[in-house]
């Protein structure tokens, strides 16, 4: 039985481009974003990877990725459910500044918190802890099953909503998350044991 869960962040977009707060936002992928995303199909390809089925969330960035991701592999027809829970952590007021122009008026060590720590949400959003909340019941109601059944699942999502997902897979402390990054396009692969335990993590970097 495989178990296989692949989970990837989308691909460079517009607004991490301009280093903009982007949360529920919705902008594109640039051309960096598009090549991350065939480039990560084509390291799973050469892998082997055969995916039964795939998850997104109704964010434009992490659906094309899937789908540029999908085309590489030759599974344009794959069954792909998308789902808001899998959106990215909603950054609220913040959504649309610039991260600089953002520590420039609250300062380094805040912007840090609002964007790294575990349960302090930046204003009028959501804390990672918020993110994992609704990730985390999805991940198990919807995803875990069809990987528990012996399948090869993919998600393709966002920088904080991977990281919740990371977070409870991995068992990493409120201390330990703060230090966790999902590079853009790069596939986080686990095989997973019958108790739902994780057997194994690679990181098919470059
Ligand atoms: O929503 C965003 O701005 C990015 O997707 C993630 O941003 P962060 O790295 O600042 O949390």
């Amino acid at each position: 039985m495989s178990r296989i869960l692949v989970l990837v962040r989308h691909g460079q977009s517009e607004w991490n481009l301009k280093n903009l707060f982007t949360g529920w936002k919705d902008p594109d992928l640039t051309e960096k974003g598009v090549e991350e995303a065939k480039s990560a199909g084509h390291k799973l390809k050469d892998e082997g990877f055969v995916f039964d089925t795939a998850f997104t969330s109704e964010l434009s960035r992490a659906q094309r990725t899937l789908d540029l991701m999908l085309e590489e592999l030759g599974q344009t027809g794959l069954a792909i459910t998308r789902d808001v829970a899998l959106n990215e952590r909603d950054y609220g007021d913040l959504s649309g500044l610039n991260k600089d122009d953002a520590r420039e008026k609250w300062g380094e060590e805040q912007v840090h918190v609002w964007r790294r720590s575990y349960d302090t949400p930046p204003p009028g959003g959501e804390s990672l802890k918020d993110t994992g909340a609704r990730v985390w019941p999805y991940f198990i109601h919807d995803v875990l099953p069809k990987v528990m059944a012996g399948g090869t699942v993919v998600v393709a999502a966002h920088g904080n909503s991977l990281r919740a997902l990371v977070m409870a897979l991995d068992g990493l402390t409120p201390d330990e998350i703060v230090g966790e990054e999902i590079a853009t396009g790069v596939p986080i692969v686990y095989r997973l044991n019958a108790d739902t335990t994780v057997a194994e993590k690679r990181v098919l970097k470059d």
